[in-house]
């Protein structure tokens, strides 16, 4: 379905919808220093031709203003005449949507994401066994464990977006990027926020484990 044919009922939804889950998060502090990028799909999933909302670059997301947002194709690019730019990690969410399907993806910056990114940065991912909230995952068996991906943070995002398919697992909906933040996704904006709160408390429980045991690696 071609952008013009999504209805401007489903696009302000959409644009609304994002707007308070964007204050939702900046009261958590999850968007310091200007941080953070939020995007939803619009309309359906067609691996050829999809649409998504997603934050402009640069802005203080604890505001709410008319700027905070701009619709982009599969490619990242814009679909309407604008001046505003969209986030400079847009090509992860691309990547994510085309190769999940999923209606959301939320990517944020915290202390606890950034610990732990680095703390196991050099296995390539974070191993999570037996707490209760990988629940959220929609994972109900009996002391289940799930490795979370931690990919390089390089500078260049495509050198990012193209290791994307290389470690995405169907049962875990996150990437983390080391020593910057995690990437959270669902089918829809409701399911994207479940698994990024799950995410970050499993992230805090383990980071408080580790000092509990007095880890060292
Ligand atoms: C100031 S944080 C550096 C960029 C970043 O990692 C981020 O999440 C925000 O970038 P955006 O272009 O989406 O504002
Ligand atoms: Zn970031």
């Amino acid at each position: 379905m071609g952008f013009e044919k999504i209805t401007l009922e489903h696009k302000r939804q959409v644009l609304e919808e994002l707007a308070d889950i964007k204050a939702l998060f900046a009261g958590r502090n999850w968007f310091p220093g200007t941080s953070g990028n939020l995007s939803m799909r619009v309309g359906d999933f067609d691996p050829e031709q999809f649409y998504f909302a997603v934050t402009a670059s640069g802005k203080d997301k604890s505001l709410r203003t008319p700027e905070d947002f701009l619709f982009v194709d599969k490619h990242g690019k814009a679909i309407e005449t604008t001046t505003l730019k969209p986030s400079a990690e847009t090509l992860i969410h691309c990547e994510i949507y085309r190769l999940t399907g999923c209606g959301a993806v939320f990517h944020v910056h915290t202390v606890f994401n950034n610990l732990i990114s680095e703390f196991f940065g050099a296995d390539g991912h974070v191993p999570i066994q037996g707490i209760e909230l990988i629940k959220a995952f929609n994972i109900w068996e009996e002391n289940a464990e799930i490795r979370v991906p931690v990919l390089p943070n390089f500078a260049d995002i495509p050198s990012i977006a193209e290791l994307v398919p290389g470690v995405l697992d169907a049962n875990v909906p996150g990437i983390l990027l080391r020593n910057h933040g995690i990437y959270a996704w669902g089918k829809d904006a409701f399911e994207a926020k479940r698994h990024l709160e799950a995410f970050e408390f499993l992230f805090e429980v383990m980071y408080r484990q580790l000092l509990l045991k007095g880890a060292t690696k």
